[in-house]
Formats: structure tokens, C-alpha cells, sequence
């Protein structure tokens, strides 16, 4: 019998993932959960007390675990936040209205808000809609690109300017490792980041969760007892997402340091201003073809810092003068003749 190697008294009952430290129950969740308060106070993630702050609440484990986290933390250090639950509806049957269940019951376990933002209200197309229209090959493009939106749109009503998100070291490292192997330095520096803000948008986005391996946020789940929905989408994910996760997983079999290194990699490789392409067109209307010339364009030039500015249909966040989504709507709408993008409806 080992004993636990932080607390030398009780039996050791866990190895944790992250460095193979043999440890009881009862220092793991300690541990866990301070780590997750460094990460909070040296990135000064919480700054102001009285905000209201908005948590990502899809009902699975890292979402479960960053708000049971968080309000255990907020509780014993007093960070003066006032959580509030919201969920994004993509419309995919069997997957996600099962999952929202489980999130109308933390939101009564935790007491806090719950605000619940729907793909079809805001977009017209639930997933299930544009699975049925563009196949199952690209549909997580879609996904993505919609669900970042809807947390601002979401977050917007509810006079909020700051999203958590229960992203966690695997997936970073999984996204950090996608964007190396595609060469998008620009993208990777931007992943890496803890906390993202930009000067012309109130939006702020953050991940707690950042440093925290998978692998221990279930087995937090797990000794907390927390309730939450562990079906995968029914829609798997994209083939060049799905291969960097096995390869991530494979590379942890033999070096579990890699999760994290790969992390701190992303970090040092955020990418230097190397000043304005002189040849980009700008892009006057939603049409993704024109966005792919400017592509094109960066790529004969060489990469450029990816800056966050406004989208000139809805006025969210975007990287690009049209943002993804009504590139997408567009793309989507105009098939069926429907070329009004949907997006407009709610300017910012
Ligand atoms: N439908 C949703 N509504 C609100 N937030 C979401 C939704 N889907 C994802 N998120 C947010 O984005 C984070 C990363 O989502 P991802 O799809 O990678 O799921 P995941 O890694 O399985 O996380 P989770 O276990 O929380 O579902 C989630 O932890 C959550 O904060």
C-alpha cells in the first residue's frame, strides 16, 4: 500500500494522469481544484468583482466540472463572480436535447441562471437541417463556426461580456497540433491563448480549464459525483480532428508530459505582427469565394497576424471583414434562394 504522496497519511488510491503522482482522493480533488485557482489568479481571469460571467453549458463533463469548479472556488476564495449557465441549442436530435436536460439540472444543483440559445432561432438551420443539406463531411465546420457565435449572441442578451468555456488541455494541444500540422501559425498562436479579447469587440473569452488533463476532469467528475451527459455527438468529428486526437492519445500512452508540452509549445510559437499584406482584396459581400482569394492571396504572401475586429453583416467578433457564420448562412441560403443573410437580423 502506498501512501498518498502529497498528504503521507492516507492510502494512495489515484495515479494522476498528468505526472503519474500517487495520491488520495481527498488531496486529488484539493489539488485539482487549486490548480485551477492558480491558473484563475495568475491570469487574472476574474478581474472585476459584481461581473456577471457566462459559462458554456453543453452538459458534458468539461462544462459539468468547470461550473461545479467554479462555484466551489467562488465560494472559498471569494471572487465576488456571479455564474450564469447557457447553453447552446444546435437542433441535433438524440444528442443535444438529451444533453440540456442534464444542464436544466446543474443549473437547480448549482444555482445559478440558465439561458438557452437555439441554432434554428438565430440561423434558420438547426444541425440536424444542414447534415441533411451538406452530408456529414464539413457538417463540424458548420458546427463550430455557429456555436462560437451563438456564446456571443447568447451572452449578448444576457449583458454579458465575459465566456468561459470548459476547453481543456487535450483539446487545446488536439487544436494547437491540427493548426501546426495545416501550418497556420496565425490560428495557433490564437488557440494558445488563456484569455482572448480584442479592442474592437466587449466579448471576452477564457478557459479555466486550460491546464487540466482530461483525463483527471473525469476523474474529478467521477469522485464528485457530478451529474452529467457522457454520449458522444451523434455526428462524429471531422477525420483530420479525429486523427490529431489519436495521435495526442497515443503520444500520452508513452510520454504523459506531451499534453502539456504541446500546450506550452503553442504558447511560445504566438505568432509576430510581420505587418499588413500589401495585396489583400477586401471582401464587400458574404461570398466564401472571395474570402478563399483572400486566402489564397496570404498564402503567396506569407502568413499575417490573425487580429480580431467586427464583421461588417452582424457586427460579432470576426477575424475576416464577413465573419464564418454569414459566410456560412449565405452559403447555406443561397442554394434555396434564400440570399438574405439570417445573421442580420440582430446587429450588435
Ligand atoms: N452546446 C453548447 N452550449 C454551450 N457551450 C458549449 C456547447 N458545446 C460546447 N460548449 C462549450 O465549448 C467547450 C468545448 O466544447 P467541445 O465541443 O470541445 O466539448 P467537450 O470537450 O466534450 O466539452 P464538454 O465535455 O463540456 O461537452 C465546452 O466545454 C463548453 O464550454
Amino acid at each position: 500500500m502506498h501512501p498518498c504522496a502529497i498528504c503521507q497519511r492516507s492510502r494512495a488510491q489515484i495515479v494522476r494522469p498528468k505526472n503519474g503522482q500517487k495520491i488520495c482522493k481527498a488531496c486529488f480533488l484539493d489539488v485539482f481544484e487549486s490548480e485551477i485557482h492558480t491558473t484563475i489568479i495568475e491570469n487574472d481571469i476574474f478581474p472585476t468583482r459584481g461581473e456577471r460571467v457566462a459559462i458554456g453549458a453543453s452538459g458534458g463533463k468539461d462544462s459539468t466540472v468547470l461550473a461545479s469548479v467554479l462555484k466551489t472556488l467562488n465560494e472559498r476564495y471569494d471572487y465576488g463572480v456571479e455564474f450564469v449557465l447557457l447553453s447552446i441549442d444546435e437542433g441535433i436530435h438524440g444528442y443535444r436535447d438529451d444533453s440540456l436536460e442534464t444542464v436544466k439540472r446543474n443549473a437547480v444543483q448549482y444555482g445559478m441562471e440558465l439561458s438557452i440559445v437555439g441554432y434554428e432561432e438565430l440561423y434558420g438551420w438547426t444541425m440536424d437541417q444542414v447534415v441533411d443539406k451538406v452530408g456529414r463531411k464539413g457538417n463540424c465546420t458548420y458546427c463550430g463556426v455557429f456555436r462560437r457565435q451563438a456564446l456571443d449572441r447568447g451572452a449578448k442578451r444576457l449583458e454579458i461580456s465575459h465566456i468561459l468555456t470548459g476547453h481543456n488541455a487535450d483539446d487545446v494541444a488536439e487544436t494547437i497540433l491540427m493548426n501546426f500540422l495545416r501550418g497556420d501559425l496565425p490560428r495557433l498562436g490564437r488557440c494558445a491563448e488563456i484569455v482572448t479579447a480584442s479592442s474592437t469587440s466587449t466579448m471576452k473569452r477564457s478557459k479555466p480549464l486550460k491546464y487540466a488533463y482530461e483525463k483527471e476532469i473525469v476523474l474529478y467528475a467521477h469522485h464528485r459525483q457530478l451529474d452529467y451527459f457522457s454520449t458522444e455527438c451523434v455526428y462524429s468529428p471531422e477525420a483530420f480532428r479525429g486523427s490529431a486526437r489519436s495521435l495526442l492519445k497515443e503520444l500520452e500512452k508513452v510520454r504523459p508530459s506531451s499534453i502539456l508540452d504541446i500546450v506550452r509549445s503553442g504558447e511560445q510559437l504566438l505568432y509576430k505582427d510581420i505587418g499588413p499584406s500589401k495585396k489583400t482584396p477586401s471582401v464587400a459581400s458574404g461570398d466564401p469565394n472571395q474570402q478563399s482569394t483572400r486566402k489564397q492571396t496570404q498564402k503567396q504572401e506569407g502568413p499575417r497576424l490573425q487580429t480580431v475586429g467586427s464583421c461588417k453583416h452582424c457586427g460579432y467578433m470576426s477575424s475576416q471583414p464577413i465573419c464564418k457564420a454569414c459566410a456560412l448562412v449565405y452559403s447555406l441560403n443561397k442554394s434555396n434562394a434564400l440570399v438574405e443573410v439570417l445573421v442580420t437580423e440582430e446587429p450588435s
